[in-house]
């Protein structure tokens, strides 16, 4: 989300910005146990508050996480004339009466599913000005697929100072091939074309279980969607959408990372609700790595210590990110810390962005033994980790950093837990309840971090 300029000591990762405003005080070392309830998908509910733009209508959202991103989405719907209420999980909407298609670089420069807004917005309105987004600083994250792609809708498109302008007098179904399976550009394209004059066919698609989060609920308002989950999708534009009622499925990332923490204090724990399916790629490393993941019915998934005769908390595993279903690049963070820890040596390799790297220099200030070549950390697994200050620098950067501290000797202290209130909500209460020590407070310190 911040700058980032270039760092002393480590090439290619950039230096860590200054630290202040809110930390959270974790004192490591406290066995969990219990249960730990898992909120709605952060980026399933974003999308699809994205996606209430289609229809003049009402939706009700359900299961909606409280979450500074979810606030913030809210906030650009506001101006552009969407009614917004979020009372405990439920949002409603009702983009009945939209008074601009512009939406404010302030609050688009701080996340980047506020882009896939562009999408909708030119389906319905036939224009649209979205400045180019923010979001987690883990690569250049450019647009282009989803400018590609609305152009070859039939929209013309030009980037001036900072914002796309996209205008279209009709858009016109067609044969898309993404050159990746990006998400956001799935996500902008297939509800684009929900509007749109006749078929249109996103070949590479991605699978991700929030894009068809997305194209259930779009399905919901009247959308005409085959080939949902696979990697062809096939949109049959409608004249119109409506309005509907719909609930967000479960966060596989936050899901992930709780049972990750149990794995990390070598802990008894279940998390739910989850939907397992979406977990496979976390869960067999999870069990590659020595450690015991089983499922306790239909939506809820236990975490057991692994019994290693060395005593060593796992094993090391190698990992490497993927595109869904590969291994999530969301949870390579939560997991370097629990991989920092193991016996033996392991590479974990970055294939979806080009810098998410950041959490290394922090997770080796509190012991780990962490290498970076271009996109692969190489790994020497420690038997223990020391408290120390750390600084998150982006959401999950910020969650390996928890993580660690649990693991930790002593009391360390996260800064910038602005980053990890963006996609867990009510962290230091969900760990709180199931026995660890954590409590939030605030810094005046302002901390240059360096490797
Ligand atoms: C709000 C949201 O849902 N965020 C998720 C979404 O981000 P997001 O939708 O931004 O991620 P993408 O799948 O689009 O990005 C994947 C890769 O494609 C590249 N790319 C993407 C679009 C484009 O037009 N051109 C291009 O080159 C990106 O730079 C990146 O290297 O999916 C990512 C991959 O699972 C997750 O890590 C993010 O948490
Ligand atoms: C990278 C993430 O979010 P964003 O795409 O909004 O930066 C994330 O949720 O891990």
């Amino acid at each position: 989300m911040e700058g980032f300029a270039p760092s002393p000591t480590l090439a290619g990762i950039g230096s860590l910005p200054e630290a202040a405003g809110p930390v959270l005080h974790i004192t490591g070392k406290h066995p969990l146990q219990g249960h730990i309830p898992i909120g709605g998908a952060k980026n399933s509910a974003l999308a699809l508050m994205a996606g209430s733009l289609l229809a003049p209508a009402a939706c009700r959202i359900q299961n909606v996480p409280r979450l500074l991103d979810i606030e913030r989405m809210g906030q650009i719907l506001t101006t552009l004339g969407v009614k917004v209420s979020h009372v405990g999980h439920t949002l409603d909407l009702d983009a009945s009466s939209l008074k601009t298609c512009q939406a404010p670089y302030e609050l688009v420069s701080q996340l980047r599913a506020s882009f896939f807004i562009t999408g909708p917005l030119l389906a319905r309105l036939g224009v649209a000005r979205v400045p180019l987004p923010g979001g987690c600083a883990i690569g250049s994250r450019p647009v282009d697929l989803h400018v590609r792609g609305l152009q070859a809708l039939g929209a013309t498109v030009q980037i001036e100072h900072g914002v796309v302008h996209a205008y279209a007098r009709r858009l016109v179904g067609t044969r898309i091939y993404l050159d990746y399976p990006s998400v956001g550009a799935t996500e902008t394209l297939m509800m684009a074309a929900t509007l749109a004059d006749g078929e249109t066919v996103i070949e590479n698609a991605a699978q991700e279980p929030e894009v068809a989060d997305l194209a259930h609920f779009c399905q919901a308002m009247g959308a005409r969607i085959r080939g949902v989950g696979t990697n062809t999708l096939v949109v049959v534009g409608v004249p119109r959408l409506h309005g509907t009622e719909y609930t967000v499925i479960p966060d596989r990332i936050e899901a992930s990372t709780y049972l990750i923490a149990g794995a990390i204090t070598r802990s008894n724990l279940t998390v739910g609700p989850v939907i397992p399916d979406h977990l496979r790629a976390v869960i067999a490393k999870l069990q590659a790595m020595g450690l015991r993941v089983e499922e306790e019915g239909p939506n809820r998934l236990r975490i057991a210590p692994a019994q290693l005769e060395s005593g060593w908390l796992c094993q090391a595993t190698d990992i490497q990110t993927l595109p869904y279903p590969g291994f999530p690049t969301d949870v390579q963070a939560p997991i370097m810390a629990l991989a920092a820890l193991s016996e033996g040596s392991c590479t974990i390799e970055e294939t979806v962005f080009e810098n998410r790297m950041h959490h290394i220099p922090e997770l080796n200030r509190m012991g780990a033994d962490i290498r970076l070549k271009n996109r692969v950390a190489l790994i020497r697994g420690v038997p223990s980790f020391s408290a120390a200050p750390v600084v998150a620098t982006d959401l999950r950067a910020g969650a390996a950093l928890v993580l660690a501290g649990l693991a930790a000797e002593g009391s360390s202290t996260i800064h910038g837990l602005h980053y990890i209130d963006r996609g867990y909500e009510a962290i230091d209460e969900k760990l709180r309840n199931v026995g660890a020590k954590v409590h939030r407070g605030e810094s005046t310190a302002r901390i240059p971090v360096t490797a």
